[in-house]
């Protein structure tokens, strides 16, 4: 045989035995002889072997030849993400809920697809929680969506039989895509469709404002480390009086936080931020912490230190906190021994009342606290912000405040003009009154009133102005005057409370100094006359 014809033999049969197997030998050997041997096995199988597998055999074979010229004729690959509770999966221990989110999370992410491609079909549901509407394709619509520069289609199906009859209401979001994509599409798209899904689910709900349930009933069957209420402050930052320069400065340390999720990956550093908000009473530093919490619509988590009763609760605590969210823990130095002169300073109580120290031994340590702010366990979960407030920044271990863990300091002062400004914008409604204004600028330059103070007589003056701007900054200015000598007088009386105290506790301590000398001597002059 010519050498390209031997060449053709020879392709013909490696191909015939890959793909026809133990067939091959009837075509690619001399037929007689191959039949002679295999005929006798043929008619064994045939006798002995189930039909199942002759047929088993057959299908897998067409199906493969099948798949490679559907590959040709449709290059394409559908996803279909099922809507959960079609399955009740069941451990040893019972029926186990359903909590795969996929579905909701393909849903909202295509929600915002489609109404960007301003689809005609649509259909519309009550979100889970909060009164938004989660708006989502009618069943057969499509939306279009692109991802790194490859088209990808999805669409909304309901179950059906193979009769092509609908089979329930379970319905499915099916994902079309050319096959040549599915590595990006499985590593990349999908997880970043979740990701985005889950961010509108998540800005769809109302806020949370959680507190935490006492350590010691951790044992408790229905036991919850997290209670939490709807948080529905209305404090922004517009409506929060400060420095306006200040003001900015913080929104722009928030805006940097929130977007520079990549920057912390690269960075390796835990995504989160630790903010310190310091000053008087009354200064507006919980007002800030939902004025935060509004901004960046995120959760809070305010821990009541003095019901958290070991370390290990306050990690389990820290675990049970989910992204998003700020952790405040108000009045740090009242809840805990965290002050900088720890050997000498008695432990108070978190009313501050009494001198006994009635935690156990085992209560949360300083160093149990720095661990909850940036050890590994604070690495668990990423976007958090950790807010501490005070009125004695003084008194605070300098390991608990320095900078990387408390990453800003922000003092909360008393109301100056600009701060006022906005104060008669919240509750008066007026921008600006010339004389009478400055005049208010006049008075809280000269008196150190906090905003609480202020807002409060703004509330006075509002109720006997009848809320028109002149009558009511008239009564203003006389109110804070007002208002200034009642807190000097309040102040002094405090001071002198204060002085009086401790000038008690000084001549018990010298009568107790005393009486334990004399003690001392008795016992003395006793060992003395008995020797
Ligand atoms: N900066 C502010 N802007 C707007 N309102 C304020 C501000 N500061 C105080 N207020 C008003 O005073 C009230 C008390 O303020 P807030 O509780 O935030 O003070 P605080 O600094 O947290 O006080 P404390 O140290 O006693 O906890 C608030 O409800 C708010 O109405
Ligand atoms: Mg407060």
């Amino acid at each position: 045989m010519a050498e390209p014809g031997k060449r053709a033999v020879a392709q013909w049969r490696r191909w015939a035995l890959a793909n026809l197997g133990p067939f091959a030998a009837l075509f690619t050997t001399n037929f007689g002889s191959a039949w002679l041997i295999l005929a006798p096995v043929v008619s064994l199988v045939a006798t002995y072997a189930p039909r199942r597998l002759f047929r088993t055999y057959f299908n897998l074979f067409l199906r493969r030849r099948s798949r490679r010229l559907l590959n040709v004729v449709d290059p394409y690959v559908t996803i279909d993400i099922s809507e959960p509770g079609g399955e009740v999966r069941y451990s040893r221990y019972g029926p186990v809920s359903d909590n795969d989110s996929t579905y909701e999370e393909v849903k909202a992410y295509l929600s915002g697809a489609a109404r960007e491609q301003d689809a005609r079909e649509l259909r519309a549901e009550g979100a889970r929680e909060g009164n938004g509407l989660v708006v989502s394709m009618r069943d057969g619509q499509d939306v279009a969506d692109e991802f790194r520069g490859v088209p990808l289609w999805w669409s909304s199906v309901v179950a059906r039989d193979v009769q092509g009859q609908r089979k329930g209401d379970r319905r499915f979001q099916r994902l079309t895509f050319h096959l040549s994509h599915r590595a990006l599409v499985v590593d990349e798209y999908l997880p970043h469709v979740r990701r985005q899904g889950r961010e509108i689910l998540f800005s769809n709900r109302r806020r949370r404002l959680y507190t935490n349930s006492k350590s010691r009933d951790s044992y408790s069957y229905e036991y919850k480390s997290w209670s939490y209420i709807d948080f529905d402050h209305p404090t922004t930052f517009d409506t929060l009086a400060m420095d306006r320069a200040k003001k900015r400065d913080i929104i722009h340390d928030l805006d940097t936080f929130r977007n520079s999720r990549e920057f912390y990956r690269r960075a390796g550093k835990p995504w989160k931020r630790g903010y310190l908000l310091y000053g008087p009473p009354g200064t507006g530093k919980s007002t800030m912490v939902a004025a935060m919490a509004n901004y960046l619509d995120y959760d809070i988590y305010d821990v009541e230190l003095t019901v958290v009763h070991t370390n290990s609760d306050l990690r389990k605590l820290l675990i049970d906190t989910t992204s998003k969210s700020i952790i405040v823990i108000e009045d740090i130095d009242c809840t805990l021994d965290v002050t900088g002169d720890r050997a000498g300073r008695p432990r108070r109580r978190a009313n501050g009342g009494g001198d006994a120290d009635d935690r156990p031994r085992d209560s949360v340590t300083l160093s149990g606290l720095l661990n909850f702010i940036d050890g590994l366990w604070s690495a668990c979960t990423g976007e958090r912000i950790v807010v501490f407030t005070t009125n004695h920044v003084e008194r605070l271990d300098p390991a608990l405040i320095r900078r990387g863990r408390m990453d800003m300091h922000i003092e909360m002062s008393y109301c100056r003009f600009e701060a006022f400004q906005t104060l008669a914008k919240n509750y008066l409604d007026i921008d600006d009154h010339d004389d009478l204004f400055a005049a208010v600028g006049e008075v809280l330059r000269e008196e150190n009133l906090t905003p609480a103070d202020v807002a409060e007589c703004l509330m006075a003056a509002r109720r006997a102005g009848s809320g028109e701007p002149s009558p009511c900054l008239q009564i203003l200015i006389d109110e804070l005057k007002k208002r200034a000598v009642e807190k000097a007088k309040a102040e002094a009386e405090a001071k002198a409370r204060a002085e009086a105290q401790a000038k008690a506790w000084a001549e018990a301590e010298a009568r107790a100094a005393v009486e334990a000398n004399a003690a001392a001597r008795d016992r003395a002059m006793a060992t003395h006359s008995n020797v």
